[in-house]
């Protein structure tokens, strides 16, 4: 009944390893359920999301009717079209000076279990992205929802949002709490008037515009926002501290780019660094799994489906598949600097593409590289424990248990 879950769940990268040497880019999981793994399936099903497709997890959805999840897609789109603008470069640099406190805050010295310091550090800053001054009590109760919905997502058979499980109603009560949080903030500064002051997201959504958003709208959208931009981002600042750690001949190299940038650098300031972070994301995509609910009877790639399947695929087999990479397994910032060696067609993908690409791609680069560099500059960096790394697929792909011990470097002279 429940086809390979159960193999799956033990080891989810292995297994679709396994099943993509024996049975090649395509293969049915169960009954319902095909992988792909192909550039070009990939990027066709990717592509026609909301056409043919539906992301599976909508930041608004909470069924998996397709009908209902069609309705909620359209909804999250025209509302994502409309906050679009509100990721801009403007609002994006102030909250980049904010960002430096931020981290001077968060991430301190001792010893550190480094997927909980990330997920602190990327909390406050998706909150002061999208609410800056108004972000008080925001980190607190965005990371109680992304608590409760951890062991929902390592489920694969998914509970509907009825089921009278602890774990769904836990759920149901944090994102209450966090709904409820917002509205009062949106209807504060709705009733403040001259938001677009505050040189942030919620500021650009509540200003006046060719298309009005309403106040429900705009709480659903900062919820989708803070939630994606919380987990991922941390687990990728999770995967770059693992590699400074095992790495000191790019350590070196991203210090001496550091010293000589400034303490808000901006993006063409780092090269090597940026390099470094698109690497990390090559090796180490966060979000290693992506699925799509068939919305309609369609085909892909000679494959028949019907509405209500599913269609998976692993950005982190494609991202080291051999026939795509040379040297897959290895960190190589170097290959993102050659200017005429460009990656294959679809084959890197971190924050996916088509019209459900990460609508923070520019801003979470910014502050992946801009944490590496503030890392890099004023801190030193070691394993507490030289254990074997595990990465843990069985979510998010993050490390499993990395600890660091953090030592505050001693202030330049003149700097
Ligand atoms: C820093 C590293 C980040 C990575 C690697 C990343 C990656 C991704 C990926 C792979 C997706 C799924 C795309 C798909 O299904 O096709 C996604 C979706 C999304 N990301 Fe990011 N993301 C990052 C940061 C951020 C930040 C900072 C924000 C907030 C501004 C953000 C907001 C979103 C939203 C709202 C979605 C859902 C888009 C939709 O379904 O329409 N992400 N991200």
């Amino acid at each position: 009944m429940f086809g390979n879950t159960e193999e799956y769940d033990q080891d989810r990268n292995g297994f679709l390893e396994r099943c993509h040497r024996e049975y090649g880019d395509v293969f049915s999981f169960d009954a319902r359920t095909i992988v792909v793994s192909s550039p070009d399936q990939v990027h066709a099903l990717l592509t026609r999301t909301n056409r043919d497709f539906l992301a599976e997890n909508s930041p608004l959805a909470g069924s998996v009717d397709t009908e209902r999840m069609a309705a909620d897609a359209e909804l999250w789109t025209t509302t994502r079209r409309a906050g679009w603008q509100g990721l801009h470069r403007r609002v994006a640099q102030a909250h980049a000076e904010r960002l430096r406190e931020i981290f001077l805050k968060t991430v301190g010295d001792g010893e550190i279990d480094v997927l909980a310091t990330m997920a602190d550090f990327s909390g406050r800053a998706t909150a002061d992205f999208c609410l800056s001054a108004d972000a008080a009590g925001v980190p607190e109760t965005l990371a109680e929802n992304v608590a409760a919905i951890d062991p929902l997502s390592r489920d694969s058979l998914q509970l509907p949002p009825w089921w009278p499980s602890r774990k769904v109603r836990r759920f149901a009560r944090s994102r209450k709490r966090l709904l409820a949080l917002m509205t009062d903030i949106v209807r504060r500064r709705r009733s403040a008037g001259d938001s677009a002051a505050a040189q942030d997201l919620l500021g650009v959504l509540l200003a006046p515009g060719d298309q009005q958003l309403s106040d429900l709208q705009i709480e659903r959208f900062l919820r989708g926002i803070m939630l994606a931009a919380l987990g991922v981002p941390a687990a990728a600042l999770t995967w770059i501290v693992y590699e400074l750690s095992t790495r000191p001949d790019v350590l070196a190299r991203l210090e001496a780019e550091a010293a000589s940038a400034g303490e808000v650098p901006v993006m063409g300031d780092l090269p090597y660094t940026e390099a470094f972070v698109k690497e990390v994301l090559r090796l180490w995509p966060p979000t290693w799994l992506i699925g799509r609910t068939v919305r309609h009877g369609t085909e892909l790639d000679g494959w028949r489906l019907k509405a209500g399947d599913q269609v998976l695929f692993s950005l982190y087999r494609l991202h080291r598949d051999p026939r795509w990479w040379s040297d897959p397994d290895r960190l190589v910032p170097e290959r993102w600097l050659e200017p005429h060696v460009a990656p294959v067609r679809h084959t890197y993908l971190p924050f996916g593409a088509g019209p459900r690409v990460c609508v923070g791609t520019q801003l979470g680069m910014m502050q992946l590289t801009l944490a590496t560099a503030w890392l890099v500059s004023g801190m030193s960096l070691a394993r507490t424990r030289e254990t074997e790394m595990v990465p843990d697929f069985s979510g998010l792909l993050v490390p499993r248990d990395l600890r660091v011990r953090l030592e505050r470097k001693a202030v330049r002279q003149g700097a």
